[in-house]
């Protein structure tokens, strides 16, 4: 690092109600850059929606989050924890649903539950309880003991929040919880997310491509393009911002925004190619 680029490590404390703070955050896998000097701020108690398209490194940032990924280069903090150096501390205070399957079809849920009940130490006099509460916040207690294998694929999304929510997270991170469920199930995802974070005051960070959900459920939103958040705000700020860029009294669609400023990179190879393609297949195949 050269003398005149400032260390990440010297920034300020993050301030009161800061939940993750990446400061200059870079992660590449070989040649290919997947985040490059990421500067974002989550604030405790809101739902932020990291949105972008396939390889925009949506992914690749949460993991660097959640410590799953090493912080290699720049700065990442949750709730004040540096996740390079105090991995366990920032773990303890998140659950995390990735993209890929992580609920055993072999399992009831309740047994899927406590599982994860036990790998998060969740004191064991505690546990019974916890997972029966955490099956109950969505909505799985009368299917609780049956075979996960049997359930539907909004079942299974559901199951993998319990799995979640069983350690009683202050932040939970969700890589398209989403994807590949039909409305109604995305709608189930989505209201059972709400009420855990209503009573809880849980802090939520949300990777989607749904532009439709991100404005319906997300307090902020990051616009993440080529390893860098392109635009940063509420929804309504982001539209009003575009109508006014536009100089017309129509609103547009978050995802007009999201064009706006990606510009044609949307359309070449990244929206809707491969990758987008296996991955709602392997979601689809899951739970099919
Ligand atoms: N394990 C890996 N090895 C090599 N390159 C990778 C790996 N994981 C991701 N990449 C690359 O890093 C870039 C960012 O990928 P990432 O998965 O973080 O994006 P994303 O926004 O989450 O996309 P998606 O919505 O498809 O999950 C892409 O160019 C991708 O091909």
């Amino acid at each position: 690092m050269s003398t005149d680029t400032p260390d990440p490590r010297d920034a300020p404390d993050p301030g009161p109600g800061e939940a993750v703070a990446c400061t200059r955050l870079t992660y590449s896998f070989g040649e290919t850059t997947a985040v490059d000097a990421l500067d974002l701020t989550v604030r405790e108690g809101e739902v932020f929606g990291l949105l972008g398209p396939n390889g925009a490194g949506k992914t690749t940032a949460i993991r660097c989050v959640t410590t799953l990924l090493p912080v290699s280069a720049g700065l990442v903090r949750v709730f004040g924890h540096d996740a390079a150096k105090d991995r366990m501390a920032v773990r303890r205070l998140l659950g995390y649903v990735p993209q890929q399957l992580s609920a055993d079809s072999g399992l009831t849920g309740r047994e899927n539950v406590a599982l994860f009940a036990r790998v998060f130490d969740v004191p064991r006099r505690e546990r019974a309880a916890r997972v029966a509460e955490a099956l109950a916040a969505v909505d799985l207690a009368d299917a609780a003991d049956r075979l996960a294998g049997t359930y539907s694929g909004g079942m299974v999304r559901r199951l993998e929040l319990a799995q979640a929510l069983v350690s009683a997270p202050r932040l939970l991170i969700l890589d398209e919880p989403t994807i590949g469920l039909d409305p109604i199930a995305r709608t189930g995802v989505w209201d059972h997310i709400n009420a855990v974070r209503a009573a809880t005051g849980m802090t939520v960070l949300v990777t989607t491509h749904y532009m439709d959900e991100a404005d319906q459920y997300c307090d902020r939103v990051g616009l993440m393009h080529r390893g860098r958040i392109r635009a940063l705000g509420t929804p309504g700020e982001l539209r009003r911002g575009l109508a006014e860029r536009r100089g017309t009294d129509t609103e547009p669609t978050l995802e007009d925004v999201f064009r706006d400023i990606a510009g044609s990179g949307l359309d070449d190879n990244t929206a809707g190619g491969f990758r987008d393609v296996r991955s709602t297949r392997r979601t689809a195949r899951r739970v099919g």
